[in-house]
């Protein structure tokens, strides 16, 4: 792959957008063509880093084939088996290049669509984190059943009671980071799983840095299954009181 424009020598925003994949080959191709078009329009710089762990529907045949298409704005770092979305991310940081980097998941969920109003929030205030809500302003969450919606409302507020952080959407996932302050806030945070979006707020509140919010709409993704269980929500009350008893 040719190596894209270092944001380092050439002095102007590079945005990475690391995307954790797994079973994604539906939804891939086409919010990869939404964010080359979305970074087009806008001329902003960007590069696009797919986390697949070994997925079997296919999944990186269909990214080796975006690699090429979309030249040289896409890299495949796989991983050998589901390892988790949280090193996912870690690992996806290892090979971004960029100042700002943008998480979000591949399935819709996170619309692309959202992005350069982030962006804007984020030069408007200088934040070092620029987080969606689906919890204040126009944000919201379509297509998810009472149960889901109940668990995701019922998570914020449990941690929000318990850590009084000030940030609307701790366990949504759909972030601009200054790239400094990701790699230091993965450096302060053990939390690897479902948790690790929560746990990554409060610590950078904790730490105190900024965070602004862009309302988002969270749509329920189309094709394929969510990979949150029991276990996921288990560990995340386990992570709110590990934090409430460290920070
Ligand atoms: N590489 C990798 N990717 C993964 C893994 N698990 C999930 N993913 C990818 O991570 C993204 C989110 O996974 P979903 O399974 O679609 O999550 P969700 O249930 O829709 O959960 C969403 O809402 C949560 C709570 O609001 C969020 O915490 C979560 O990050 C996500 O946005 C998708 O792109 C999915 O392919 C994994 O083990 N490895
Ligand atoms: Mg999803």
């Amino acid at each position: 792959m040719a190596p894209a424009k270092s944001s380092k020598s050439s002095g102007k925003a590079l945005y990475s957008v690391i995307l954790p994949t797994f079973n994604e080959r539906q939804n891939l191709p086409i919010i990869t063509w939404l964010l080359n078009r979305t970074f087009t329009e806008q001329n902003l710089d960007w590069e696009l880093v797919i986390v697949d762990d070994g997925s079997p529907d296919g999944t990186q045949d269909v990214a080796k084939q975006l690699v090429k298409v979309y030249a040289p704005h896409v890299q495949l770092q796989p991983r050998t088996g589901k390892l988790g979305l949280g090193t996912a991310y870690v690992h996806g940081l290892k090979f971004a290049r960029g100042n700002y980097i943008i998480i979000m998941d591949a399935d819709f969920s996170h619309h692309p669509k959202f992005i350069p109003q982030m962006i804007e929030k984020q030069r408007q205030g200088n934040y070092d984190i620029v987080t969606g809500t689906r919890y204040a302003g126009d944000g919201g969450v379509y297509g998810w059943d009472l149960k889901r919606k109940l668990t995701s409302k019922g998570a914020n507020i449990f941690a929000d009671t318990v850590l009084r952080p000030g940030v609307s959407d701790l366990t949504g996932s759909f972030r601009l980071y200054k790239r400094a302050v990701l790699e230091k806030l993965f450096e302060s945070t053990d939390a690897r799983g479902f948790t690790m979006q929560m746990a990554l707020a409060v610590t950078a509140k904790a730490k105190g840095l900024s965070i602004g919010e862009v309302p988002i709409s969270f749509v329920d993704r189309v094709y394929g299954d969510s990979k949150l269980g029991g276990e996921e929500i288990v560990e995340y009350a386990k992570g709110v009181l590990q934090l409430w008893w460290t920070t």
